[in-house]
């Protein structure tokens, strides 16, 4: 393919990179009384303001041009049409019309509309008291069991839709093969309530499978029931017949299909945990809110498509600016694992170094998507985003209504959450920090020492990302959002973002390793660093 750097938009956005490295946010606003409101978008019940960006409307429309001139409406269309966009794979990518049924898709249609009508029966059945474990009892303990695509989302989603919990259910997950994770979760679990949902797009996965096979194990030394399986336990999964061999009846299998990727997947039953938690209508509006967006990024033009733009950004500052990382900060304590969740989705869908057609590419594609919960950060590595030499943008994300409204908490989440964008934005010059130092008190020649550690550069870009409450729509919408923005990006480097060839080989030298360390011999098959670390975990584990 032809390297983007020699096309014209790319010279476009070359020049524009260097005039606004010369212009600051200040001078822009400043210029632009309008800018605020120019640069925010609505949609879905989000709200975008963009405008604390380093960017102007002439680099806005290079980058459309860029992103028309790799054809993203029709790439767009493309994957809700159905085509096989995931050509690795040779794969649909239709996670989309899992929350909008179209005409066309006949079907798969038929076939989600089926698995849907089991989740809401399900679920339904169960929040009466209805599913019952091998001793008559309702089940109301769920451990989802499951990693990757399998977990990410559904915890997120689970978590940040606390307020919506039913009373008297109870979500927990397990993912980590490390055996903690699973002991903790069984610490006091009654197996005659619990349901374990073993979630896995392949079944073949190590360590949902070692996970499963140990609750199992749990369960029928607990119950001493060989039958207790069928009761307490549910799979969600593409291969139906391991289900079936894992001794799950039909009754508690629910079916996901190829076309669905695993970091996309929270819409399909992997999603059933998190009905379980909230009620089948509270997960039917959490799909009607990402049916939103997709409409959305369907119909609205490039310049006010809020995915599209949020794109455009990141390519902007990763090959303009050279920032290889994205902060995401939510400012509410339930969204605190969004970060994490974007992470899968982000990192795993671009992190990538050839284009579709398989040639190479030098620039790189996906920031590191990394932040935790506001304020938790600022007390912590906002340092670095203040005055560190790294430019990292941020998405600050703020709902504008608490679940928990008491006294003026509120009010002070949100006057921290603007106040960080703006001093990221505004920062203070020398000049600024001088007087400042000589307004307490101090002499000439102290306040010329200290003011440099003082400086704030300021020009640090953010967007802001408001909604009026975490609600299971605007929860939809938001995720539907960075899913789309995922998308748009892959669309401008050109790549696949829906394979992930690049976990493989780690999963094949693990099944290799295994038989060396189950074996009590010296291993030399690997490299001398290999080796010699597995000797000692091998000495280790003959001492205990
Ligand atoms: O759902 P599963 O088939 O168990 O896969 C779980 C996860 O493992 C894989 O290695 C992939 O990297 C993830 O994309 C996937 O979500």
């Amino acid at each position: 393919m032809t390297h983007p750097a020699s096309t014209t938009p790319w010279q476009l956005l070359q020049s524009a990179r260097a005039r606004l490295a010369q212009t600051s946010l200040n001078t822009l606003f400043a210029e632009s009384p309008q800018r605020a409101d120019q640069m925010t978008l609505s949609t879905a019940g989000l709200t975008l303001d963009y405008s604390k960006n380093r960017i102007d409307n002439e680099a806005l429309v290079a980058l459309q041009t860029l992103a028309e001139a790799r054809q993203l409406p029709q790439k767009i269309d493309a994957m809700f049409r159905g085509d096989v966009i995931n050509r690795t794979e040779q794969r649909q990518v239709l996670h989309t019309l899992l929350r909008s049924p179209r005409p066309g898709l006949t079907g798969e249609q038929q076939e989600i509309r089926n698995a849907w009508k089991k989740i809401a029966n399900f679920t339904d059945a169960l929040h009466r008291g209805e599913i019952h474990g091998i001793t008559g009892k309702p089940l109301t303990n769920i451990i989802n069991i499951g990693i990757g695509g399998s977990h990410l989302g559904p915890a997120m989603a689970n978590l940040a839709l606390t307020p919506y919990h039913k009373p008297g259910i109870r979500v927990q997950f397990v993912s980590n093969v490390d055996a903690s994770d699973l002991a903790e979760k069984l610490r006091g679990a009654d197996p005659e309530t619990t349901l374990f949902i073993v979630a896995s797009k392949t079944f073949t996965t190590q360590e949902t499978l070692a996970n499963a096979q140990t609750a199992r194990s749990w369960l029928l030394e607990k119950t001493g029931n060989r039958d207790a399986v069928a009761n307490h336990f549910a799979a969600v999964s593409t291969a139906i017949d391991r289900i079936a061999e894992f001794g799950i009846p039909p009754e508690h299998t629910f079916p996901m299909w190829d076309w669905v990727g695993g970091r996309y997947s929270i819409w399909s039953a992997i999603g059933l945990p998190l009905a379980l938690a909230i009620g089948s209508d509270r997960f039917e509006e959490f799909l009607h809110g990402a049916a939103a967006m997709d409409n959305h990024f369907q119909l609205a033009p490039l310049a006010q498509n809020m995915p599209v733009i949020l794109a455009l950004l990141s390519f902007w500052y990763q090959n303009f600016w050279g920032a290889d990382t994205l902060a995401l900060l939510p400012y509410d304590h339930y969204l605190r694992e969004f970060p994490s969740y974007v992470q899968q989705l982000d990192m795993e869908s671009n992190g990538k170094s050839v284009h579709m057609d398989g040639e190479p590419f030098p620039q790189p594609a996906s920031p590191i998507i990394w932040g935790t919960e506001g304020t938790n950060g600022q007390h912590s590595f906002h340092q670095l985003l203040h005055q560190g030499n790294i430019l990292v943008p941020v998405d600050f994300i703020l709902p504008l209504k608490s679940h928990n409204p008491t006294g003026n908490h509120h009010d002070l989440l949100v006057a921290n959450c603007l106040s960080q964008s703006r001093a990221l934005m505004v920062g203070k010059n020398l000049q600024q920090a001088r007087d400042e130092l000589l307004a307490t008190g101090m002499d000439e020649k102290q306040a010329d020492a200290l003011a440099p550690h003082k400086v704030m550069p300021g020009n640090r870009p953010s967007n802001t990302l408001l909604t009026d409450q975490l609600s299971p729509s605007r929860l939809g919408a938001l995720i539907a959002l960075y899913e789309h923005k995922v998308f748009a990006q892959s669309v401008l480097w050109d790549i696949n973002a829906f394979d992930q060839w690049g976990v493989e080989l780690g999963k094949q030298i693990c099944d290799d390793l295994l038989p060396e360390i189950a074996s009590t011999g010296e291993c030399q098959r690997f490299d001398a660093s290999t080796n010699a670390l597995l000797a000692r975990y091998k000495a280790a584990r003959n001492q205990s």
